[in-house]
């Protein structure tokens, strides 16, 4: 039985791993590991180590940048670390950051952090499971959290 990481942070506002357990769980099957960091930067090792100790498959990293300009770099710092992560052991980690700036209201945040969390945990599934089903999707204009865009007309 494969098994999902779920790293996530104490910084962000919203439970973002309990969300993530809860759309695999509802539709799959799987071993889960979850680990909870302080903040963004600290999600890399946080992965690596899921997948290297723990023997995960996938992770998922989830963080809330904040709004100040310092959170942005501290956002751009974690991303690359998140790379070089997936790098080093040749394994997916998908990054779910959403900025608390991207919502209007703390409703809207709160919303937009449920549903990117659990769009990006249905794409961790297809990932794992069907990955004919995202070949399927591509070139849709697929977005986690607000409206998808759409494909253009040629
Ligand atoms: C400036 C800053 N901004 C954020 C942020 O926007 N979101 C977040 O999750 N964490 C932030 N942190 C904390 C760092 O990611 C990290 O937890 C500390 O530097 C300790 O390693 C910091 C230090």
């Amino acid at each position: 039985m494969p098994t999902i990481g779920i790293a996530d942070t104490t910084f962000a506002r919203y439970d973002m791993g309990r969300a993530a357990i809860d759309e695999i769980q509802k539709n799959v099957s799987v071993k889960i590991k979850r680990v909870t960091v302080p903040g963004i930067k600290d999600l890399p090792v946080a992965a690596k180590k899921l997948i290297e100790e723990e023997g995960c498959d996938i992770v998922m990293a989830l963080g809330m940048p904040g709004a100040k300009e310092q959170d942005k770099i501290c956002a751009h710092e974690a991303s690359q670390g998140i790379i070089m992560a997936q790098l080093m052991t040749n394994t997916h980690i998908i990054e779910v950051f959403v900025h608390e700036n991207e919502g209007k209201d703390e409703k809207e945040l709160a919303f937009l952090m449920d549903r990117r969390t659990r769009e990006h945990a249905l794409n961790v599934i297809k990932l794992l499971f069907k990955p004919e089903k995202l070949i399927r999707e591509a070139g849709t204009g697929q977005r986690q959290g607000f409206e998808d865009a759409g494909s253009l007309r040629s």
